[in-house]
């Protein structure tokens, strides 16, 4: 999915929502950087008064510390004395706010993006299917993890850099042109020069780096799909395809990379040059002003200080300008998946209010077709079916039956016609209620790495253990459990390695068991099985699809047989109704 460049300020109003929780902090973390900010003027006077009234360069203007070099004795190395102390002390303090504004900013900073993170991650899981369909795995988890990192980054540089920074450079400025508006003049006029040299050439930048998150997000999306399927890699040796597509993707990353560097590193050379420019007329006006007395060296000293306390912030915030670029660019991917529009989050429509906690069961498809953008998968299908019923859909390769029984989950809305369970059209039922009304078990069950039994409760996280072994005797899972050393509890690898094809279709059953919804779909759940793992997982499907509702996907007759009705459906045509028409 390429992302559309949003503009820095919608961007900025589109994750404002995530600061507002953490503006207190934030506040008292500005606070502690004015405080640090003041420290650091102080930081070089300790200096002037030394050279002022201790190695006695001449103070037409003495220091405003001088009186504080006295206090442990007017002797010149009790002075000096007094001088290092001093220089500690303040550096302790600015250190002391230093450390305080990094916890409260950088804190903030951290949750902000944290929150950003988990409401990203969030929005994703319940992002439609047909979104999903558009996307591949590794490009989605790029967008939680990397995206999100590198706006991460950006945020704590904002708040450890680019702010204190901006702070500590006006500090300096306003207290150049307190000392004499001939410095602060010189000063002042360095700034416009080097923000201009940190923005320019932002626009590269930041192209750079859309055109370095897109092809990173692509990498991990190759990176994925060829773990994903690591064993096909294996079993046909395809290796070099994956390598030679990774080599194509790596370039891509590899040139928007070298030009990032290239725009950051013609900025440094111009700053340089600039920060030189600025300290060359402060030393030339300054000294003139020494050598007439307009001012004393400590004055000129302190003016020197500031100048490269103001300009430091600023060559430090541009070196910066990479991380900003970069979480602008992850910013506009994080955006564009939180824009999109999520019907599981979509408020309850006032018709679908005061539903019965449990459905009836009856399922209705009157004149439902469903594209997959250009591709038709079913055409006109009207098929009534009454609570209780257990019907099989055949149909060719093809033929749209997955669909079918995807619309009655209500994980796709039909392009025409609609898809009503008790009479109400899933896309006006609340989609909480809905997955308590549907169940399926499928081809394949996914396991998730954890227990057995956390794989069952999985469909109710507060079901007993006492439910979930019941679900598991009914559905056979312990006839097999029971022979392991922990049981239920046996833990499972990475997407529930470890079972066999036959005692994961068990698991599921158990899940679906458990979750006990009245309506029931089963995609082929016996497909791959040997005959005696069949006739278990048939038995154990005897008992879920009792005395509930039923859609069923399958070619095997020993399943076909627990029907009550077949329909048969034909590639992107109307459907013929065989065998006995299901509740009509
Ligand atoms: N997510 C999808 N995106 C795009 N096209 C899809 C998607 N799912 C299914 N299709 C297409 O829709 C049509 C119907 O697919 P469906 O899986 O529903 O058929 P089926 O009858 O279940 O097939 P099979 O018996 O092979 O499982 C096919 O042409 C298929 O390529």
């Amino acid at each position: 999915m390429r992302t559309p460049s949003t503009p820095h300020r919608q961007l900025l109003r589109f994750f404002r929502g995530f600061g507002a929780p953490y503006r207190r902090l934030f506040a008292l973390g500005v606070g502690m950087r004015l405080c640090e900010t003041a420290a650091d003027l102080v930081t070089p006077w300790p200096v002037a008064a030394v050279i002022d009234h201790v190695l006695g360069a001449g103070a037409s203007r003495g220091s405003p510390l001088g009186p504080l070099l006295g206090v442990l004795g007017t002797g010149r190395t009790a002075m000096l004395t007094a001088a290092a102390a001093l220089v500690v002390l303040v550096a302790l303090v600015s250190a002391a706010f230093d450390y305080a504004g990094d916890r409260l900013m950088n804190g903030a900073g951290e949750r902000m993006s944290a929150a950003i993170r988990r409401e990203t991650f969030a929005h994703l899981q319940r992002l439609p299917l047909s979104y999903h369909d558009r996307q591949t795995v590794g490009g989605s988890a790029s967008r939680v993890i990397t995206d999100c990192g590198a706006v991460k980054d950006a945020l704590v540089a904002f708040c450890s850099v680019l702010f204190p920074g901006v702070l500590s450079a006006t500090g300096y400025a306003a207290a150049l042109l307190v000392l004499d508006w001939r410095f602060g003049l010189i000063g002042v006029a360095a700034v416009p020069a080097v923000l201009f040299l940190g923005v320019r050439n932002r626009r590269r930048g930041h192209r750079a780096a859309r055109r370095r998150r897109e092809a990173e997000g692509e990498l991990t999306a190759l990176v994925a799909e060829a773990l994903q399927g690591i064993r096909t890699v294996h079993a046909f040796g395809g290796h070099g395809v994956h390598d030679r597509a990774f080599a194509a993707g790596s370039r891509g990353v590899l040139s928007a990379g070298l030009e990032a560097v290239d725009v950051q590193a013609r900025r440094v050379p111009l700053l340089e040059s600039v920060t030189a420019a600025a300290t060359a007329a402060l030393l030339w006006t300054g000294g003139v002003g020494v050598l007439r007395g307009w001012w004393s060296t400590g004055h000129l000293v302190v003016a020197l200080g500031y100048l490269t306390g103001m300009v430091a912030p600023l060559r430090a915030l541009s070196k910066l300008s990479g991380t900003f670029a970069q979480g602008q660019a992850s910013a506009e991917r994080v955006a564009a998946v939180l824009a999109e529009p999520c019907p599981l989050r979509a408020p309850v429509r006032a018709g679908a209010r005061g539903l019965p906690r449990r459905a009836r069961g009856r399922v209705d498809f009157a004149g439902v077709s469903m594209d997959y953008g250009d591709r038709r998968a079913l055409h006109r299908l009207d098929l009534k079916i009454a609570p209780g019923e257990r019907i099989a859909l055949t149909g060719p390769n093809g033929a749209g039956k997955s669909t079918a029984l995807a619309l009655v989950a209500g994980l796709y809305r039909p392009t025409r016609g609609t898809v009503r369970i008790d009479g109400t059209a899933t896309a006006d039922l609340p989609e909480e209620w809905l997955r308590r009304q549907v169940t399926a078990v499928l081809q394949e069950t996914f396991l998730f790495a954890g227990t057995i039994a956390d794989n069952i409760r999985y469909a109710r996280p507060d079901a007993s253990p006492r439910q979930v072994r019941a679900a598991a005797e009914a559905a056979l899972v312990t006839a097999f459990t029971d022979g392991f050393p922990d049981g239920l509890g046996t833990r499972l690898g990475d997407c529930g390695g470890g079972l066999s094809g036959g005692q994961r279709q068990r698991v599921g059953i158990a899940r679906a068991l458990l979750a006990d919804a009245p309506i029931v779909l089963l995609d082929e759940p016996t497909s791959g099985l040997d005959a005696e793992a069949e006739r278990l997982v048939v038995a154990a499907l005897g008992r879920l699809v009792a005395h509930r509702t039923v859609v069923m996907v399958t070619h095997r007759p020993a399943l076909l047989e627990t029907a009550t009705g077949t329909v048969a459906l034909a590639p992107a045509g109307p459907a013929r109704a065989t065998g006995r028409p299901a509740g009509r």
